[in-house]
């Protein structure tokens, strides 16, 4: 993780500032289809886009996102909970794994495991995670099917920083999507994708080249 670099301002007047290498360094995490990933691979082929995903890790094997990075030449890394001992000796290794890659930050697309304290302790500000769903309302792992259930009319997608929380952290940025009378999980969770990775792509950006702070409930980017 790197202080700030000679072309970004200086953190001096903004103690809690965190900012990134240039480009920045990204590890994504993923558990699925990996359409988030594919969308920040897209934009780094951007000269100007200023991000290189330098890994990506899942909890699984076998999985689209996974061929996605082998298929544009990016390091993978696969750990599995089954594979250790313990929950926390897992949280290590997957830790561990990705500061082998020494990431400015680390997204969550699709993640589907709750990382521990290790996890949270290394990357304090730097983990985010997006969530098909205006958080706080619909956390969890079926924030699409929950908003159906609900009757919504309204619901859309949140990236935050990832706390200890389920779902619970300060969030960076938001939008909203409208429920159509004849959604299914399905084609609601794909009108939600589609925002996502517009919002996701944006905000990294904007991450990457301003820096941000976060205080509390508040994240700011300058
Ligand atoms: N400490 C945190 N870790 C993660 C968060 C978070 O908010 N805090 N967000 C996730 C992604 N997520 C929803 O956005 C989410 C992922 C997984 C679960 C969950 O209950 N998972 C179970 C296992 C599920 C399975 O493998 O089938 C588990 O971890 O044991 C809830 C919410 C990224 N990580
Ligand atoms: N709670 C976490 C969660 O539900 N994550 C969601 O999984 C999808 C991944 O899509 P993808 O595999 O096509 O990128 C995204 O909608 C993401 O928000």
């Amino acid at each position: 993780m790197n202080p700030s670099t000679p072309d970004q301002p200086s953190t001096a007047a903004h103690p809690n500032r965190l900012t990134t290498a240039n480009p920045a360094r990204v590890v994504v995490l993923v558990s699925g289809s990996g359409t988030l990933l594919q969308a920040l691979l897209d934009a780094t082929r951007e000269p100007d886009y200023p991000v290189e995903v330098v890994a990506v890790g899942a909890d699984r094997d076998g999985i689209e996102g996974l061929a996605r990075a082998e298929r544009a030449g990016i390091p993978t890394f696969v750990r599995k909970v089954g594979d250790h001992a313990s929950r926390e000796e897992w949280d290590r290794a997957l830790t561990e794994a990705c500061a082998e890659h020494e990431p400015d930050l680390v997204v969550s697309a699709g993640f589907m495991k709750l990382v521990g304290s290790e996890f949270l302790a290394r990357y304090d500000g730097r983990y985010l995670n997006s969530h098909p769903a205006l958080l706080p309302s619909f956390p969890g792992m079926h924030g699409v099917r929950d908003a159906l259930e609900c009757g919504v009319r309204v619901t859309g997608c949140t990236l935050f920083v990832v706390d200890a929380g389920v779902d619970t952290g300060p969030i960076l940025a938001q939008e909203a999507v409208e429920v159509l009378p004849d959604d299914d999980e399905a084609s609601l969770h794909e009108r939600i994708k589609a925002v996502e990775r517009r919002l996701l792509v944006g905000t990294v950006k904007k991450l990457a080249l301003h820096g941000w702070t976060v205080q509390g409930r508040k994240v700011s980017i300058p």
